[in-house]
């Protein structure tokens, strides 16, 4: 029997098929839980209700500020679940328990800024050029919308779309990614424990094929959000065309990290193992192209491959692992062939390119942290995403040069700059075709602030008030205060 943890209508259910899948922990490959496996039935019954409850329900009239209370008071209930939430995040992703609590700091922290923001644009009155006549315009939410999130970063990426859309006065259907939908499912429990209104949030389960797909297609639909693969936002967006409805696709990068010679050495040594490694790599954002001049860049290499040497991987509930295994078998079988990829390219591994031997590491799908030097635009290594912990690392000489590099990329999600001159600083990043620019750090992204891509990373903006005007249309309304006759006919 399929367990009920599908939540349509505001009501728990299981898969019309009765299908089911089984989550399993990355680190050991045990099962975590085993969740419904819905399919278009299920999809098609939530988008009805999703549009019953936007059509006809109250959710889209409620005061705005009442819907920002609604929205802090699921970052109240994250902020107590949040030991359980990391914990479940950790159990179907393999990050650190470390990383999970960040993640959920910062979603909790993305609920209190969308709560704060809800009533704060109450729309404006403009300056009509025709005499008695009064004009406004005014933001309303888009309607139903269909959210569809990766498994790199579970609840946070949903966060960024189900708070806004709900802040905005939204209907949603929520799709995480079928390998990790554990904490989905339980801040899901926390909106119905909020009192959301039935129909207003509704959650499917399965493969996107069967589920996000038919979300892209339906012209019940008003806006699809995605995160994931630019081949999969190619999908989707070509199935949006279908009723030309709003879309906002949060794709993948290859993003430079450029060192100049007069950084401060350690410091971006340090920063740019974090900006790889992380996550064992499986970061969209992940500084994976290292672009180093030549006066520093023997040195710096050398220094990276010593303090990769020590990086220890392990169970991401065992405090001194610093980096998890990856996602999935598929995956790293994905990242092993990049490796030889590279080979065949002649880049030079310098350290890495294959799986752990520790006997406790064999039952998760680890992967060596891996460095190639020597690499040039021209490989593939360098221009694809691996999404693993895979550096590669060319070299430049002039400033030119570097941001040359740095732009020779299909992608432009977000890139950073090391320099102690700030003049340079501000050229190169002015010069980056990035939707974030690090200046001497990397990673950095909080609620306040825009994230999106350039280039095929992307469409539109999540965070920042941004983020909230995607889940808006905006009507102009104009009343004639002395209508009279025209007399054109
Ligand atoms: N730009 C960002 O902010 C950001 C953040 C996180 C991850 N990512 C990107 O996500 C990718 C990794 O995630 P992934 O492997 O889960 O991506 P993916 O594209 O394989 O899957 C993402 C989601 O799309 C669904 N899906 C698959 N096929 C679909 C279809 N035909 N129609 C509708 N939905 C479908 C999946 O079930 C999943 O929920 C990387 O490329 C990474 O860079 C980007
Ligand atoms: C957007 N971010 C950096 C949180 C996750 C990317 O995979």
């Amino acid at each position: 029997m399929s367990p009920k943890t599908m939540f349509i209508n505001g009501e728990w259910v299981a898969a019309a098929s009765g299908q089911t899948r089984t989550i399993i922990n990355p680190f050991n490959q045990e099962t975590v839980a085993e969740v419904p496996e819905g399919d278009e039935t299920d999809t098609q019954s939530a988008i009805e209700a999703a549009r019953k409850a936007f059509d006809e329900g109250t959710w889209p009239h409620t005061p705005a500020a009442e819907r920002g209370k609604f929205v802090l008071k699921i970052a109240e209930l994250i902020e107590r679940d949040k030991q359980e939430l990391a914990e479940l995040e950790t159990l179907d992703t393999g990050k650190t328990l470390t990383e999970s609590l960040e993640d959920m700091s910062d979603i909790a922290e993305v609920f209190r800024y969308y709560g704060g923001l809800a009533d704060k644009d109450g729309g404006e009155v403009i300056e009509s050029p025709i005499p008695a006549s009064n004009s406004k315009v005014v933001r309303e939410p888009v309607g139903v919308c269909g959210q569809i999130t990766p498994w790199n970063y579970p609840l946070l990426q949903a966060a960024w779309k189900i708070a806004p859309a709900l802040a905005a006065g939204n209907t949603i259907i929520v799709k995480p990614s079928e390998i990790t939908p554990l904490t989905t499912i339980k801040v899901t429990e926390l909106m119905e424990e909020a009192g959301i209104p039935a129909g207003v949030v509704n959650l499917i389960l399965g493969a996107g094929p069967k589920t996000g797909q038919l979300l892209a297609e339906s012209h019940a639909v008003d806006l699809i959000s995605f995160t994931g693969g630019v081949e999969t936002g190619r999908k989707i967006m070509t199935a949006a065309a279908g009723n030309f409805k709003k879309i906002a696709l949060e794709l993948g990068g290859k993003n430079p990290n450029v060192v100049f010679g007069d950084a401060d050495f350690d410091t971006a040594v340090d920063q740019a193992l974090n900006a790889v490694f992380f996550h064992a790599g499986q970061v969209c954002s992940a500084g994976a192209r290292l672009i180093v001049q030549d006066t520093i860049h023997d040195a710096f290499v050398q220094a990276l491959v010593e303090r990769t040497k020590k990086i220890k991987l392990g169970n991401g509930f065992d405090e001194s692992t610093q980096s998890g295994p990856l996602i999935s078998k598929e995956h790293r079988e994905k990242v092993e062939n990049y490796v030889e990829i590279g080979l065949e390219e002649g880049a030079n591994l310098l350290i890495g390119g294959k799986r752990p031997e520790a006997d406790e590491l064999q039952d998760g799908f680890f992967f060596e942290p891996t460095i190639f030097a020597d690499c040039d635009t021209s490989m593939r290594i360098v221009q694809e995403e691996t999404f693993g912990p895979l550096l590669t690392i060319e070299r430049f000489n002039t400033e030119e040069e570097a941001v040359h590099l740095a732009n020779d990329s299909k992608y432009g999600l977000a890139g950073a700059v090391w320099t102690t001159d700030i003049r340079k600083a501000e050229r190169v990043s002015g010069k980056l075709r990035m939707g974030t620019v690090w200046i001497n750090d990397f990673h950095p992204y909080f609620a306040q602030a825009p994230w999106g891509g350039y280039k095929s990373s992307g469409i539109g903006r999540e965070l920042g008030k941004q983020g909230l005007e995607e889940y808006t249309e905006v009507k102009h309304v104009f009343e004639n205060t002395a209508p009279e006759p025209i007399n054109w006919f």
